[in-house]
């Protein structure tokens, strides 16, 4: 069996998932929240196949730092299963987000490895140290497999420099090693493949917009199966509205907050990080609760809604003209997957441009790839789900085969 190990680590939470890589099978899954604070908590699901029910751990647990949170990882598996050593892993795969331009495919981590990983902590303060951590704490945990580092930014080092470059002085750009890495690429990765596979085509064949559209969200230009430009920049806060972050934004309001409204660095991060996107327009981070608002008539939550779609449309039209011919729309994650409501105001009127998207498929909740689009649309719409970790796994296995 291939099995791997696939480890998320944020902030304040660790995600896991134990696969089996030929399946496909999570044979465990898992979250310890809150990291650091006295409120720990963890979900473990065992679903070994065959097994019928899946075992559920969910408890309140102490995880102070990212070494607890892996001791309450190892607890999870060795009360309520599977096994590890009778499902041993022969990798474990980290998600690091940001790997700048130096790391262009999955690599086994080394010392050296991990001081770049720290070094690039300065264009990724949010998501880098917790990835750092993360590695640490499974190296002690597990020390004797290889572990391999997934970049987020990997697939988006075929953008060209036209796409990447920001129009600023250049000798300051090139010193501060600011330029525009794009995120998310292990889910566009995965999609714009999993999206070829469903129109039984080559991918290297298709040109493609892929739309992740989850907490953080992100648009994605593929052309024959490689990236050629995305929404997301120097980091993951640029291009698409999001959750809590506001996406693209003329860069002199922050001057003016800065000058008129007192905002210091950190504030301004914060604000744009963190209380902005369809949080900041309307009081919900959460798509499902802005709905619901935007249904009940909320005024705030209607506008938010709009901003929304309407931003990305745009990315739509743009990256349309950037691929030349359109073979198809793929929407994935959360808000992506499971929205037939955005999903319709981004496409709306886009028929004079090939699209056409049929309502009832579109409001279909089959599971799997499926196409919304009728069958005379000339670009056809489809809802492919992601899976980041068998993407991360499958990747890392690849590595350590060789
Ligand atoms: N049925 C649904 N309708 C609308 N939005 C949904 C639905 N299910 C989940 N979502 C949205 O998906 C988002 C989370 O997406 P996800 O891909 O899980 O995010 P992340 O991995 O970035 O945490 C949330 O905004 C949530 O509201
Ligand atoms: C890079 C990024 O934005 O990731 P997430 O969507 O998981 O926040
Ligand atoms: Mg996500």
């Amino acid at each position: 069996m291939s099995i791997v190990l696939v480890v998320n680590s944020g902030s304040s939470s660790l995600k896991y998932q134990l696969l089996d890589v030929e399946t496909g099978h999570p044979l465990a899954s898992g979250l310890v929240e809150r990291i650091g604070t006295t409120d720990g908590h963890v979900k473990h699901t065992a679903s070994v196949a065959g097994d019928g029910e899946p075992t559920v751990w969910d408890t309140a647990v102490d995880a102070p730092d990212h070494d607890a949170a892996f001791a309450v990882m190892l607890e999870a598996f060795a009360s309520h299963g599977p096994s590890l050593e009778e499902h041993a892993p022969v990798a474990v795969g980290h998600r690091v987000v940001q790997g700048g331009a130096r790391f262009f495919e999955p690599t086994v981590i080394t010392e050296l490895v991990k001081i770049n990983i720290d070094e690039l902590s300065v264009l990724a303060p949010l998501h880098n140290p917790a990835n750092l951590a993360g590695i640490v704490a499974a190296e002690r945990a597990f020390p004797g497999v290889p572990h391999v580092a997934v970049f987020d930014t990997a697939f988006h080092q075929t953008m060209p420099p036209a796409a990447y470059t920001y129009a600023i002085d250049r000798a300051l750009a090139e010193k501060h090693r600011v330029r525009r890495y794009g995120f998310h690429g292990t889910s566009h990765r995965f999609v714009s493949r999993a999206a070829a596979e469903f129109l039984g085509r080559p991918v290297e064949e298709l040109q493609l917009i892929v739309l992740h559209l989850g907490n953080g969200a992100s648009a994605c230009a593929v052309a024959e199966g490689r990236s050629i430009d995305t929404s997301m920049g120097m980091t993951p806060l640029e291009g698409l509205v999001m959750g809590t972050r506001s996406g693209d934004i003329d860069p002199a309001v922050l001057l003016h907050l800065q000058r008129r409204a007192g905002l210091d660095a950190d504030a301004t991060d914060r604000l744009l990080n963190s209380q902005s996107g369809i949080l900041g327009l309307s009081g919900h981070a959460d798509m499902r609760d802005l709905e619901a608002a935007r249904e009940a008539g909320d005024e705030a939550s209607v506008i938010a809604f709009d901003v929304y779609t309407h931003r990305l449309r745009s990315y739509i039209g743009a990256y349309a003209a950037q691929l030349g011919r359109v073979d198809a729309i793929v929407f994935t994650a959360g808000v992506g997957e499971n929205s037939a409501t955005v999903r319709a105001a981004a496409l709306a009127g886009l028929d004079w441009f090939g699209v056409e998207v049929d309502d009832e498929r579109n409001r279909s909740r089959e599971r799997g790839a499926r196409r919304i689009s009728t069958d005379a649309s000339r670009t056809a719409v489809l809802v492919v789900p992601t899976n980041e970790e068998l993407e991360i796994a499958r990747q890392a296995l690849e590595v350590v085969r060789g």
